[in-house]
């Protein structure tokens, strides 16, 4: 049975059980799940694109104005809280917001998630693949092969370092024998695995903040705000409750894409006009956030690297600002990366290092990326952990990320 987003809820086991490898990883002793409220059903959106039209208007009162403490710099009007749901009392609901209903909020992708993955990855390892086949056909392993292989794994972004080393282990325990193309692509497997292992780290989510405050960063297109939608989802799923930040002031269609994840997720959004201080938006939604006890505050951010020094100090602002509130947040910065525009996404790394203390990897895109190798040697130069992949435009599309399932569906092989 397919369930609405906002329709009939399942109950809180089913939810679980669709839930089987959330992102999220859960706290030790989760909370049990509100009981779900009675809500209209609605039809789910479809999937935003770039340009988003703009979200279907809320009809519920704004929330009660913020209380005026200590104000950060620059403090503008007040922000627009989009409530989780437009008939809904809505400080209540973020904590009442039926979490079982979000685990079935779109129709769920009928295949498992290693055949997704490795579907997703699968431009990334027809390239690997044919070019080991046609290296290691009916071939020994020896110095001219293991050149070419070598070559094959840096055009595979897998980079120059990381290339080195798996071809010497290769050639460690198989030089000069005959090896197959299978072997070879196991062997790499393997290699490949113990180099993105200690990266593979699941978001981890402290229960004793209230809220748990991640700063998402990246540069614009990369994905912030769908992984935000995504991670929304799930930790809705959860029983978490959320706040979103529209921290991308800059750019109306980013606002507004992040009012119809809110929407779609359950999850009331703290946005202002374009144009307007992103600090102080943080600052603000940090603060309800606060009030209501929310348990993670996820931070929408513009990331126009066209203009660094502006981009560096409104980064830093924000940063500086919520730590008014609570010294210790952003308790998670986490920078997307496009897995598509391969080892650009290592001077992304950098840039974003220098403005930011980023804590975290979300590798997106690795679906329509043929340069998936990236993640090894961004995972082999910078050692930063890998929270999360994404390998599609949909809600359930982002998953931790797995060292083995990766690897393996890099170098096509099965589970
Ligand atoms: N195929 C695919 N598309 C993705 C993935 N993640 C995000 N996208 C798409 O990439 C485009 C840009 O994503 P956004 O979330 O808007 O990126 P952003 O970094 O927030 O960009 P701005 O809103 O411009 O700041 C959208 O069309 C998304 O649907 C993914 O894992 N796979």
């Amino acid at each position: 049975m397919i369930l609405r987003w906002f329709g009939r809820k399942k109950p809180e086991e089913e939810a679980r059980k669709d839930e089987q490898q959330p992102a999220v990883q859960q706290p030790p002793a989760p909370e049990p799940a509100p009981e779900p409220a009675a809500v209209e059903p609605a039809e789910p959106e479809p999937l935003p694109e770039p340009e988003l039209p703009p979200p279907p208007a809320v009809e519920t009162p704004p929330p009660p104005p913020l209380a005026p403490p200590s104000k950060p710099e620059e403090r503008e009007d007040e922000p627009e809280t989009v409530p989780a749901e437009a008939e809904s009392d809505a400080e209540e609901d973020a904590a009442a917001e039926p979490v079982a209903a979000l685990a079935a909020d779109e129709e769920k992708p009928k295949k498992g998630w290693f055949a997704r993955l490795k579907e997703g990855l699968s431009k990334s390892s027809s390239k690997l693949t044919e070019g080991i086949t046609g290296i290691f056909t009916k071939r020994k392993l020896d110095d001219e092969a293991l050149e070419e292989l070598e070559e094959l794994l840096i055009t595979a972004d897998l980079g120059p370092t990381t290339a080195a080393k798996v071809t010497a282990e290769l050639a460690r325990t198989r030089f000069g024998k005959e090896v197959s193309p299978e072997e070879v692509k196991t062997t790499l497997a393997a290699e490949v695995a113990k180099i993105v292992g200690p990266v593979a780290k699941p978001l981890e989510i402290n229960p004793a903040l209230k809220p748990h405050v991640i700063l998402v960063v990246g540069v614009n297109g990369t994905g912030k705000t769908t992984t935000i939608g995504k991670l929304a989802r799930q930790l809705r799923a959860e029983g978490k409750t959320v706040m979103l930040a529209a921290g991308d002031t800059f750019r109306a269609a980013a606002v507004s894409q992040l009012k119809i994840w809110g929407e779609r997720t359950g999850c009331p959004v703290v946005a202002r006009d374009t144009g307007t201080d992103a600090a102080g938006l943080a600052f603000d939604a940090l603060e309800q956030a606060r009030r209501e006890g929310v348990d993670v505050l996820l931070i929408d951010t513009a990331g126009r690297l066209q203009n660094k020094t502006g981009l560096m100090e409104e980064l830093r602002k924000i940063v500086r600002v919520i730590k008014k509130l609570d010294e210790t947040a952003p308790h998670t910065t986490l920078l997307t990366l496009d897995a598509t525009t391969g080892q650009n996404a290592h001077s992304q790394v950098e840039v974003f290092r220098d403005m930011v203390n980023v804590s975290g990897l979300i590798l997106t895109k690795l679906d329509g990326s043929a340069r998936g190798g990236v993640l090894v040697s961004l995972a082999e130069k910078f050692k930063l952990p890998v929270h999360a992949i994404g390998v599609g435009e949909g809600v359930y599309d982002l998953r931790p990320f797995d060292a083995e399932q990766f690897s393996r569906s890099l170098m096509g092989l099965d589970a």
